[in-house]
């Protein structure tokens, strides 16, 4: 049976994530050291690390089977590759932005700037859909300092919670794309059985990870109101409790809107709400 590979970051962003992810599938490995290259005890895959400039273009050119990279390194490599499944980390956009003291108002008023970025192809593509013509500075790093030396007017980079804008005396401007950290797969390889396990033990991890555990106690009176509040992945479970007015409750909640449904169940009558993570829920 062929050995399937998987390119994942070296280091940096999306390292840790993307080792988080495959240990959570169950898969046994020893994180890099000086070998490159990782074979995992448990599951027929080897995992390569690697600069993540460099991770689309080894998947488009079936080096490896699979990669996890972001979105942005593979719009701006052009790679060909297929999309397997979106992971929920490294999520960032991409933004023009501009000194605090700039006053301009219009994407239209960029032309004939002068705009520092590492993502170059990007930023043309983005300036020609719009018609302007801007000089673009093409720096591998620590673009924001670029306005404050008088290198550039504008930079366009990878902007999270925009504290680095903020330091360098920067404001955005326009977002130009939201990004994620991304499964990926060569075009047209065969989704064999080793594959498609994978894919479904990292689905299973992320729909976990999604979603909590909880467990409350409730009268019985009130319970329609609880159950109202909690679809569960098929419907609640209800255990009897040795007092007979009571019941416990055991559900999962999703994440994104965990505290308001807690305050929910509060006010519908729970009781000694307990709350756990979840390893992996199986589809
Ligand atoms: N501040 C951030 N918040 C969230 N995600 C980010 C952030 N910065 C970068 N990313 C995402 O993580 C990816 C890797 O970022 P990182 O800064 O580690 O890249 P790098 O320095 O080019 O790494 P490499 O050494 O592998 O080339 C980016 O391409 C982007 O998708
Ligand atoms: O909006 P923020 O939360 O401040 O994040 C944005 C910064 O994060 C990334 O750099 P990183 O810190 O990864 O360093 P790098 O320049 O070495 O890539 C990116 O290049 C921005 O500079
Ligand atoms: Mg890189």
């Amino acid at each position: 049976m062929k050995t399937l590979k998987i390119a994942i970051q070296k280091s940096g962003r999306l390292n840790e994530k993307s080792v988080e992810i495959l240990k959570n599938c169950g898969l046994s490995f020893e994180n890099y050291k000086s070998s490159l290259i990782s074979k995992v005890g448990n599951f027929p895959l080897e995992i390569l690390f690697l600069r993540d400039d460099d991770i689309p273009e080894y998947v488009q050119d079936g080096i490896a089977d699979l990669g996890i990279v972001g979105e942005n390194i593979i719009i701006e490599t052009n790679a060909k590759v297929s999309y397997l499944q979106k992971l929920g980390f490294g999520k960032c956009s991409l933004k023009i932005a501009i000194k605090n003291t700039c006053d301009i108002n219009e994407i239209k008023e960029l032309e004939g700037k002068a705009i520092a970025t590492s993502y170059p192809v990007i930023l043309s593509r983005y300036l020609k859909a719009n018609n302007i013509t801007a000089q673009i500075r093409n720096i591998s790093g620590s673009v924001e300092i670029g306005p404050g030396l008088g290198l550039s007017d504008a930079i366009f980079d990878i902007v999270s919670t925009g504290s680095t804008l903020k330091n360098n005396g920067l404001k955005p401007f326009v977002s130009v794309m939201d990004s994620e950290a991304v499964l990926i797969s060569t075009q047209g390889m065969e989704l064999n059985a080793e594959v498609l396990e994978l894919v479904k033990r990292i689905q299973s991890v992320l729909r976990a990870k999604a979603t909590k555990y909880v467990v409350l106690n409730v009268e019985k009176k009130n319970l329609q109101r609880i159950v109202d509040l909690l679809p569960g992945v098929k419907s609640p479970t209800i255990v009897p409790l040795f007092e007979e007015e009571w019941v416990a409750v055991h559900s999962v909640i999703p994440e994104e809107d965990f505290w308001q449904k807690i305050n929910a169940l509060k006010a519908a009558g729970a009781q000694g709400i307990v709350v756990m993570p979840i390893e992996k829920i199986i589809a």
